[in-house]
């Protein structure tokens, strides 16, 4: 069984995917690392982040793995660890321009599709394009402002250069971020982070509530 947790940047959708995930007893997968990874790489080797096959190219002489554990997801490029380098202001700046290439994003649900379930998998497109047939999705909204306030204590920038480039960034991912037409959407802006886990919780089907995740 696969729940799918999407929604704007900055959302909550990490931390709110990984209490529902711990509830549940199961891993939780976040995609937007493996966007945000490869965003990395592109910079690092100082490749044109418009291009997809330099950065195709690139991907598939320096494989990345997703390691979805329950306590967080990690990132690794062979035996280098990337998780903490990508969540910098410079890799927010330049991910939305690599998540746009068709290439990028078939290489991304190819890795996610190959995961084993069940799982709770967060992102922009989980619901609506990776996996539509999942059992259960939500989608997470908040004002720009509200979701600055709460990213303020993550990076260096003030709340206003942070909440211009939110919207900025939401923007850029407009197509891919559709809600699902079967999703549940919740403002989190009234929430705190658990009434947000509270509430996936109360919605989810009995079957998985109860701990009985199957695993198909
Ligand atoms: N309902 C909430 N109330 C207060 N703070 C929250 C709430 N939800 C999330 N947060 C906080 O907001 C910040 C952003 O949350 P998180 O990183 O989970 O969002 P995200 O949608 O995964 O972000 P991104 O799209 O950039 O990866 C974190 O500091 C998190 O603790
Ligand atoms: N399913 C997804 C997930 C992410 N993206 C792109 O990656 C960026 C970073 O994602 P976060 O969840 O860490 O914010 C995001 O801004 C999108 O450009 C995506 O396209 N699809």
């Amino acid at each position: 069984m696969i729940v799918t947790i999407d929604g704007v940047a900055a959302s909550g959708k990490s931390s709110v995917s990984g209490g529902v995930a711990r509830a549940l007893g199961v891993p939780f997968i976040s995609s937007g690392l493996l966007y945000r990874a490869a965003t990395l790489l592109g910079l690092e080797a100082r490749l044109d982040l418009h291009s997809a096959p330099a950065l195709l190219a690139h991907l598939h002489t320096h494989p990345l793995r997703l390691e979805p554990l329950a306590q967080g997801n990690r990132v690794w490029q062979e035996g280098r660890e990337l998780t903490d380098e990508l969540h910098s202001s410079r890799v927010d700046r330049g991910v939305s321009v690599v998540a746009v290439l068709p290439e990028v994003r078939a290489w991304v649900d190819a890795q996610l599709r190959a995961l084993p379930s069940p799982f709770v998998a967060e992102g922009r497109d989980m619901g609506t394009n990776v996996f539509p047939h999942a059992g259960a999705k939500f989608y997470l909204t908040a004002s720009p402002h509200i979701r600055a306030q709460r990213r303020a204590h993550e990076r260096p920038e003030d709340v206003p250069a942070i909440e211009a480039a939110l919207i900025h960034r939401d923007e850029l991912d407009r197509v891919q971020s559709a809600p699902a037409a079967d999703a549940v959407v919740i403002d989190t802006g009234p929430l705190t982070l658990n009434g947000v886990i509270q509430t996936i919780l109360a919605q989810l089907p009995e079957r998985l509530r109860s701990g009985q995740v199957p695993s198909a």
